[in-house]
């Protein structure tokens, strides 16, 4: 069986990415990368302000940068931002360059865990009319680039991290470190 040394977590706002994927890295002794927070590390700035001042397609230029080169870098559980996957030339990175996790979480979990936090992609709407529209178009790309699919309803993050680890580890699928 392939054996990865770089886990990618993907799935929508409020699934868990950044929370899970902190844990798993610790377990398997992996380095954390969160891409939102890379990003905002090396713009200066808060994602929102990024919005604010280059708009969706700005952000969405520099999150892909960054993604292609954080990739690379061996040793590590990415958190993805819960857009990252719409871009064809991400969706080629993730899928070739690492094993890809998809957390998954319901419209009402995403609502619940989402609520009031300040993510741009939910000003202005009804988050569910929001969220519920993302999901019709990036639920497909979670789904097709998934190498596992996680469901993250039931279970603290610590738990749902501690299984994950133990099953990647039990499988040979993670080079251990
Ligand atoms: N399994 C869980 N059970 C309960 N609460 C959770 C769980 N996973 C995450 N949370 C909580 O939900 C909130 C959102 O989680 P998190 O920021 O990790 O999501 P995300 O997938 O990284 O979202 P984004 O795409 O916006 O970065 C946090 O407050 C976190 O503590
Ligand atoms: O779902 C999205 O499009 C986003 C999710 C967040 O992780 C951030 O990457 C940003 O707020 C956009
Ligand atoms: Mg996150």
């Amino acid at each position: 069986m392939k054996s990865y040394d770089r886990i990618f977590l993907v799935g929508p706002m409020g699934a868990g990415k950044t929370t899970i994927g902190r844990r798993l890295a610790s377990r398997l002794h992996l380095e954390f990368i969160d891409l939102d927070s890379a990003l905002e590390e090396r713009t200066g700035v808060d994602i929102p302000r990024i919005f604010d001042i280059e708009g969706e397609s700005g952000f969405r230029r520099r999150e892909s940068q960054l993604l292609d080169e954080l990739t690379q870098r061996k040793g590590i559980v990415l958190a993805t931002g819960g857009g990252a996957v719409i871009d064809p030339n991400n969706q080629r990175h993730l899928g070739a360059r690492g094993l890809v996790i998809y957390l998954r979480a319901t419209l009402d979990t995403q609502i619940k865990r989402t609520h009031g936090t300040n993510r741009p992609m939910l000003n202005g709407e009804d988050p569910a009319t929001r969220l519920s529209a993302l999901m019709q178009t990036r639920g497909p790309i979670y789904e097709a680039l998934a190498d596992r699919v996680i469901d993250t309803e039931d279970g603290h993050p610590e738990r749902l991290a501690e299984d994950l680890a133990r099953a990647l580890e039990e499988s040979g699928i993670v080079d251990p470190h």
